[in-house]
């Protein structure tokens, strides 16, 4: 029985009491699924995924959370500029399933040797994918995790997150309905 990584129960929030943001909203994610929320600019996606993080607090019911990662919109915010990837993917796990996850991202060991501005955009994004799998995470939120990325990219970027999809669950922050209906089992609107 693949078990709950996320159990999103009854949450309401608002930055603001009188414009609540989430009204007894439920959600609730699976081992091996993919959930993408969609939703208009402003309706609160980023602010789900801060509660979700813990980052903020809901004004009533509960959120029970696996060992999380988060791969962001631009990947470079995602590392430090002066230093070499190795460096900071070593930081945040062990290494022994580096050679393989660099494989299946098609990824250079020696680019973990360069700073991350000597990357593409569609590289450092799949670094931090590999730093994230290498964390070994539950659940994984996907905050528009390609939207920087030219558009055959984006699909390859995908595409390799889901080769990972077996041993975690995903959520994806996306503006893009035809990513979400692509890669999708749920599609909540927000
Ligand atoms: N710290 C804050 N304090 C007060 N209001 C906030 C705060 N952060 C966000 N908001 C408001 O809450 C609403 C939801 O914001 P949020 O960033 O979650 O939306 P979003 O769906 O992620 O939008 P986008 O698609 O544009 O990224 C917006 O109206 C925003 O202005």
């Amino acid at each position: 029985m693949k078990h709950n990584v996320l159990e999103v129960k009854n949450l309401t929030f608002g930055y603001k009491k009188e414009k609540l943001l989430f009204e007894n909203f439920s959600v609730f994610l699976k081992q091996g699924e993919l959930k993408a929320i969609v939703g208009d600019s402003g309706a609160g996606k980023s602010t789900f995924f801060e509660l979700i993080l813990g980052n903020l607090k809901p004004q009533s019911g509960s959120i029970k959370i696996s060992r999380v990662a988060e791969i962001f919109q631009d990947p470079y915010s995602s590392f430090h500029p002066s230093y070499t990837l190795l460096h900071q993917i070593k930081d945040v796990a062990p290494l022994h399933k580096l050679e393989s996850l660099l494989e299946n991202m098609n990824l250079e060991y020696n680019l973990l040797l360069k700073l991350p501005h000597e990357l593409s955009g569609g590289q450092l994004q799949r670094a931090s994918i590999v730093r994230a799998m290498l964390m070994q995470p539950q659940l994984l939120l996907l905050d528009e995790p390609t939207s920087a990325l030219d558009n055959v990219i984006q699909l390859e970027v995908m595409k390799m997150l889901i080769k990972n999809l077996d041993s975690m669950g995903m959520l994806l922050i996306t503006h893009d309905m035809d990513l979400a209906s692509w890669c999708a089992d749920e599609i909540i609107k927000i």
